[in-house]
């Protein structure tokens, strides 16, 4: 059935199709039906060759079917895969190679002391860590491995950190020198890095137009293939207020992008006008580029304790495991969204620990015991991440979570779909009840104001945008007292208490000042912990982008 176009819609749809072919950014809120608009334009002119680059295959395949059959819908490897990806077909298909193979093959021989009292890095870590090096830089768009894609060791201070990347820096060149060998490398060639040579090959693709979904959470080395298309008409789509991988070294193509025209998508199909005026206050605070309109036909409502809800969602890690503890002993079947391998692990790091025996996982290799643990978690700044991880093993008992992780059962038999906001982007409930571990930012009590940081916000509009018709707002509720100061400010004649102080008077300067900046990501704090963040495996290392966690 083919729909028919809203206002903006059209205006997408005429701005794509107008004779001087400009190259457009589209924002496009939750709902806000931004794949459409994009096969109704392709519709519009159906016999223009076209390229729509989707983030997963899944996506690339489902839109095969809806866009014109001159349109080519493909992820970015599978562009790079024909030109370059296939001459390494053997090295794809090789075996893994084991850690102690690639340590020996780069040359570590012996452990490594990088950080004081702490573990000496041993000879199959310092392998791990030169690859994981690699695997930021194939991420970026830089020409060579380089110091600023140095992997994070919870632990090491800043300044170890910084060591630890310079120490690892010819270890990871040695290690791209052979990825780059078609045959008789020797080390394990992954997906990224036949894109990463496709993309150092500055691609010109013989297209009339590029379309680019997800925009606002590209990897550097995929906005920059979208660069070198500036021969075709370029058209990219997302929403700014959803960018939350920045943590990860992902970046908002769009707003570098200088584009000849900016067009908004603010009516959402996903909600009715209770839950759009909920994620309105959230962009309110974030100073979106738009704001939404819910969807008369879908009657939504908000809520304060909706009893039982599909889904829960969480801010952290740690959050969504004492979800699922407390659902296991409420007699529910919860699943978690991304399973709970990552934690298990973790868990069983902590035991060995605890029994004085080092580890090897990423998080916790630079301590000898769970004593050392404990003490960097209270002394050391830069190990706050630390804090929630110990306060969980402490809390709980490796065990015990063990256990838990090993009741999770499939969504599709649960009758609780458990997910931190991160791992829930891209999904939708019917009904959704929002944790209580979302923090409420606190006004300093010297300088009087509030400080935000924009990833948060962020990722509380992620949140209340997943539902349908219930969301039970409950652990987010405290929005309320951030954005009435701000709409008193946007329309003066509703503001209530006008000689009162505004604690968010410089709210601007502490968003601008914390909004992920498109540059290279070099090593540092960024999330606040690894439980806060989406995996505990894409948790570590976290790169960061300029101004972090500050809240
Ligand atoms: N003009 C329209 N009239 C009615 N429904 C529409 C219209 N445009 C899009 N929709 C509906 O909105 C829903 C969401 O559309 P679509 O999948 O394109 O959104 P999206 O923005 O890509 O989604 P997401 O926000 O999850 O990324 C679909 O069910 C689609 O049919």
């Amino acid at each position: 059935m083919s729909l028919k176009p809203t206002d903006e819609q059209q205006q997408v749809i005429d701005a794509f199709t107008s004779a001087d072919r400009p190259t457009i950014v589209v924002q496009a809120g939750a709902g806000c039906g931004k794949s459409s608009t994009l096969k109704m334009a392709a519709k519009a002119q159906p016999n223009r060759k076209g390229l729509y680059v989707a983030y997963n295959k899944a996506l690339a395949v489902e839109a095969r079917g809806d866009f014109p059959p001159a349109v080519d819908c493909r992820t970015a490897h599978s562009l790079a895969f024909g030109p370059v990806g296939r001459h390494y077909r053997d090295r794809l298909n090789g075996p893994r190679v084991p850690a102690k193979q690639a340590a020996e093959f780069l040359g570590f021989n012996s452990p490594v002391q990088i950080a004081g009292e702490l573990a000496p890095l041993a000879p199959t870590t310092l392998a791990r860590l030169t690859m994981d090096l690699v695997g930021k830089f194939l991420n970026s768009a830089d020409p060579e491995p380089a110091a600023d894609h140095g992997p994070r060791v919870d632990g090491y201070s800043r300044t170890d950190n910084k060591a630890l990347a310079e120490y690892l820096v010819p270890y990871a060149r040695k290690a791209w020198d052979d990825l780059q060998l078609q045959s008789g490398g020797k080390l394990k060639f992954s997906h990224d890095c036949y894109l990463k040579l496709y993309q150092l090959s500055r691609p010109r693709i013989p297209v009339d137009y590029v379309l680019l979904d997800e925009a606002q959470d590209l990897s550097p080395v995929m906005a920059s293939l979208f660069h070198f298309q500036d021969h075709a008409q370029r058209i990219m789509v997302g929403d700014s207020a959803q960018a939350i991988y920045g943590f990860r070294g992902a970046i908002d193509a769009m707003k570098k992008f200088v584009a000849d025209q900016r067009l908004t998508l603010s009516q959402s199909f996903r909600f009715g006008a209770a839950i759009a005026d909920e994620a309105n206050k959230w962009l309110d605070l974030l100073d979106a580029p738009l704001r939404l309109r819910g969807f008369p036909p879908v009657n939504s409502t908000v809520v304060s304790m909706a009893g039982d809800a599909r889904a829960v969602l969480c801010r952290s890690n740690a959050g969504a495991i004492a979800q699922v503890m407390h659902a296991a002993a409420a007699g529910r079947r919860p699943a978690l969204v991304g399973g709970g391998d990552d934690i298990r692990r973790l868990a069983e790091a902590a035991q060995d620990l605890l029994a004085g025996r080092p580890t090897t996982h990423p998080e916790l290799v630079a301590f000898k015991n769970w004593d050392q643990v404990r003490e960097h978690a209270t002394h050391d700044d830069a190990s706050g991440n630390l804090q929630v991880l110990v306060k969980l093993i402490d809390d709980h008992s490796p065990e015990q979570i063990i256990r838990v992780v090993a009741s999770l059962v499939d969504e599709r038999s649960a009758d609780l779909v458990i997910s931190t906001a991160h791992k829930a982007k891209g999904r939708e409930w019917d009904t959704v009840r929002i944790a209580g571990d979302f923090r409420e930012p606190r006004i300093d009590p010297v300088t009087r104001r509030v400080k935000l940081v924009a990833d948060e916000l962020m990722l509380a509009y992620v949140a209340v945008t997943r539902a349908r018709q219930v969301l039970d707002r409950q652990g987010l509720a405290w929005v309320d007292w951030l954005a009435r100061p701000v709409r008193a400010r946007q329309h003066p004649e509703h503001a209530i208490l006008p000689d009162a102080p505004d604690p968010l008077d410089d709210l601007a300067d502490e968003l601008t000042g914390t909004t992920p900046a498109p540059v290279p990501a070099v090593s540092g704090h960024r999330s606040c912990c690894w439980l806060c963040t989406p995996s505990l495996r894409d948790a570590w290392p976290a790169p960061v982008a300029a101004g972090g966690h500050r809240g």
